[in-house]
């Protein structure tokens, strides 16, 4: 159903780059026919979504609606609960990731994650940054220059580089979160996916990432769940809205909070959902 009101609540920022709904060659990742069940739960129903490279996705809806899970499904993060199905196929750069041939751990290395609540290691910063490249064997010269480069991306380095051998858990949350994401970008992942990275941050945390995540998104293509609308017009290109399972509407961020085309969406965004 076309909606006609255009009296959203939300502001919508101008973008930099144009994003159209269909950039010709450049999916990175492709989700087809997704379906998720927790036993007889079925919590993701026949979801199918493209996400283009170097652009933002958010995913908002109500609790519960599915996005995490949609999120986790992206680097098999589910293959780890007891009695959760997936079918359908998540397609990076045309390999189906969701085939269990494929080695999950492996996978993980070209698709980060970052979480809620900011969760380092209870390590020096060095070594939160450090640990998984050590396993794929990065000589200490690479360790020191990931370190380096992945601080500066996420523009900690300046605050920490004094004391990179110092516990991490003495960091701020907000500090925290982005060591977290200087992890998850140290091995030069494709794709970043973000399961409400700000949730647990104060407003300046908070802006900071936002900002950070417009950085990023000129070399990785992010996917993020977000509770904040408005969050989600500042900072992604395009937009998926959720409710119980289905995604009832992706579409371009500014035409999605400006003029969505399903009236569950408005009602959503106008705060009518009941
Ligand atoms: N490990 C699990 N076992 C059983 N059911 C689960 C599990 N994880 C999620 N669910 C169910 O699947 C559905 C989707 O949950 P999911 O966490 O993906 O929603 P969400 O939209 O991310 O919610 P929120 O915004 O509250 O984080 C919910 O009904 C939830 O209860």
């Amino acid at each position: 159903m076309t909606v006609k009101s255009k009296s959203l609540p939300i502001t919508v920022q101008k973008r930099t780059k144009k994003v159209s709904m269909d950039p010709e060659g450049s999916a990175q990742l492709e989700i087809k026919d997704l379906n998720v069940f927790y036993g007889e739960k079925h919590a993701v129903k026949d979801v199918s979504l493209p996400f283009y490279k170097q652009t933002v996705t958010a995913f908002i809806g109500p609790s519960g609606c599915g996005k995490s899970t949609v999120l986790r499904c992206i680097n098999r993060m589910n293959d780890t609960i007891p009695g959760a199905r997936v079918t359908g196929e998540i397609l990076v750069e045309d390999v189906n990731v969701n085939d269990l041939a494929i080695n999950a751990i492996n996978l993980r290395r070209h698709i980060g994650m970052v979480f809620q609540k900011p969760n380092p290691f209870a390590k020096s910063i060095f070594n939160n940054i450090t640990l998984a490249p050590r396993l794929y064997g990065a000589s200490k010269q690479e360790q020191e220059k990931m370190v380096e480069e992945s601080l500066k991306k996420v523009g900690l380095w300046d605050e920490v580089n004094d004391r990179l051998h110092h516990s991490a858990l003495d960091l701020s949350g907000g500090q925290q979160q982005r060591l977290c994401i200087a992890r998850a970008i140290a091995m030069s992942p494709k794709i970043l996916l973000l399961d409400e990275p700000t949730s647990a941050l104060d407003p300046i945390s908070t802006a900071k990432i936002e900002e950070l995540v417009q950085e990023l998104k000129k070399e990785f293509t992010i996917v993020i769940v977000t509770h904040n609308m408005q969050q989600a017009a500042r900072i992604s290109d395009y937009t998926a809205y959720f409710y119980m399972g289905d995604l009832i509407e992706w579409s371009l961020t500014d035409q999605l909070f400006t003029s969505p085309k399903r009236k569950e969406t408005e009602d959503y965004l106008m705060g009518r959902f009941g």
